[in-house]
């Protein structure tokens, strides 16, 4: 089927919407206006606006610009990105908004008590440390025991930007159910819920080790687009030196964190100029790449749902879903339940950001020490 029409402009994601009430559970906290806003950006000339096509690449670079921490130092044990000193003050001020999900856990777990947990998790800058290469984003077998033992005590899932078979292929533990491409490729449990198995798309399947699973791929339409979307991104990108285009089947991404900064009008305006021809098509920012996707109504908060669905934990009020995550597509399952008013987000993030979350967590070395602590307290809580 051929999905082109140039009937309507393509569909730009702006930078998320800021959320600034707590919902729920979490009323205690106080409020926190930030001076100016706190995103951090770097003084740039703009091309002159005179054309819409101008503006969009405009509003692109703006958000290319706010869409990744500034880099300082390695630690010694994660190659995490770390803030400059001066954002240290605001970063406490910021935490007054989302408190840290370790020194809250007590406020967590009492929320929990006598429910179901289930975790989602997303991967790259949650698992696994921020790197150059995303071919080399690995994670640790320290990061992989922590998540194979908290997976014993809650249904867990990734969700990931990734293709789903690589963020397998890197998470490498059978007892996950993985949600690649935003989630639009869900491999889960089969139902437990009549309505999950009316979903078009859904189709029964085997996993790696031939257990019955649910496939569930609501872009499947857009794969020869996407396809034709990836070549022609990597033919039109070879000249730009460090950029880097991934085909994540439904979906693309176009790195610019190795080009050169005076370079990345070069990469939006080449995105644009592809992205332009498929109107079928919208372009989401994450840390540092361009994502290329299907404007279908489908995001990683939309798997989050069906994921509960399948796992009969759709409906009910004794489930807490937890979900952490890094980055602005994150935000869409953030949004999810928050506006669900169940379960909650936490934000991985060593700089402060508006967020839909309810608590945050600076890095993965933290993201661990959290599931850590998931294990214990259900050890003790079983004692
Ligand atoms: O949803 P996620 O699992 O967080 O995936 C989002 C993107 O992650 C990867 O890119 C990011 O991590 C790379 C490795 O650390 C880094 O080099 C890059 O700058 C980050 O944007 C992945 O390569 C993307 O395709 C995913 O969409």
């Amino acid at each position: 089927m051929d999905l082109k029409s140039n009937h309507a402009a393509p569909v730009l994601t702006d930078p998320i919407p800021i959320s600034k009430s707590r919902l729920g559970i979490h009323t205690n906290l106080l409020p926190y206006s930030p001076p100016g806003g706190l995103f951090l950006t770097i003084p740039r000339k703009k091309p002159m606006p005179g054309k819409l096509d101008d503006v969009r690449i405009s509003s692109w670079l703006d958000a290319m610009e706010a869409s990744s921490p500034p880099r300082k130092k390695p630690t010694k044990d994660f190659n995490i990105e770390v803030a400059s000193d001066d954002t240290d003050a605001s970063y406490r001020s910021w935490m007054l908004k989302y408190p840290s999900a370790l020194t809250s856990f007590d406020e967590i777990t009492n929320y929990a008590m006598d429910k179901r947990i289930a975790l989602f998790l997303d991967y790259d800058g949650t698992l696994s440390p921020i790197v150059d290469d995303p071919d080399r984003a690995f994670m640790s077998n320290a990061m992989r025991s922590a998540v194979r033992n908290v997976a014993k005590y809650f249904p867990t899932a990734i969700i990931s930007g990734r293709r789903r078979d690589m963020v397998y292929e890197f998470v490498g533990l059978t007892e996950l159910y993985y949600a690649g491409s935003h989630g639009m490729d869900i491999m889960g449990p089969v139902r437990h819920s009549v309505s999950a198995d009316d979903h078009p798309n859904c189709i029964r399947s085997t996993d790696k080790q031939g257990k019955e699973v649910n496939l569930f791929q609501p872009a499947s339409e857009f794969l020869p687009m996407i396809d034709e979307v990836f070549r022609t991104l990597v033919e039109n990108t070879k000249g730009i030196k460090g950029a880097k285009v991934e085909n994540h089947k439904f979906c693309t991404s176009v790195h610019y964190r190795n080009v050169d900064e005076k370079n990345w009008p070069i990469v939006a305006q080449c995105v644009h100029g592809v992205l332009k021809n498929y109107p079928r098509l919208r372009l989401t920012h994450g840390r540092k790449v361009l994502e290329v996707r299907p404007v279908i109504d489908w995001d990683k908060g939309k798997a989050v749902e069906f994921l509960l669905e399948s796992l009969g934990l759709g409906d009910s009020a004794d489930v807490v879903p937890i979900y952490v995550g890094d980055d602005r597509t994150d935000e869409d399952a953030f949004k999810v339940l928050r506006e669900g008013n169940r379960g909650f987000g936490i934000l991985v993030s060593s700089v402060p950001k508006d967020s839909s979350a309810f608590y945050s967590l600076r890095d993965p070395s933290e993201v661990m020490e959290f599931l850590k602590s998931l294990v214990r307290w259900k050890k003790l809580s079983k004692l």
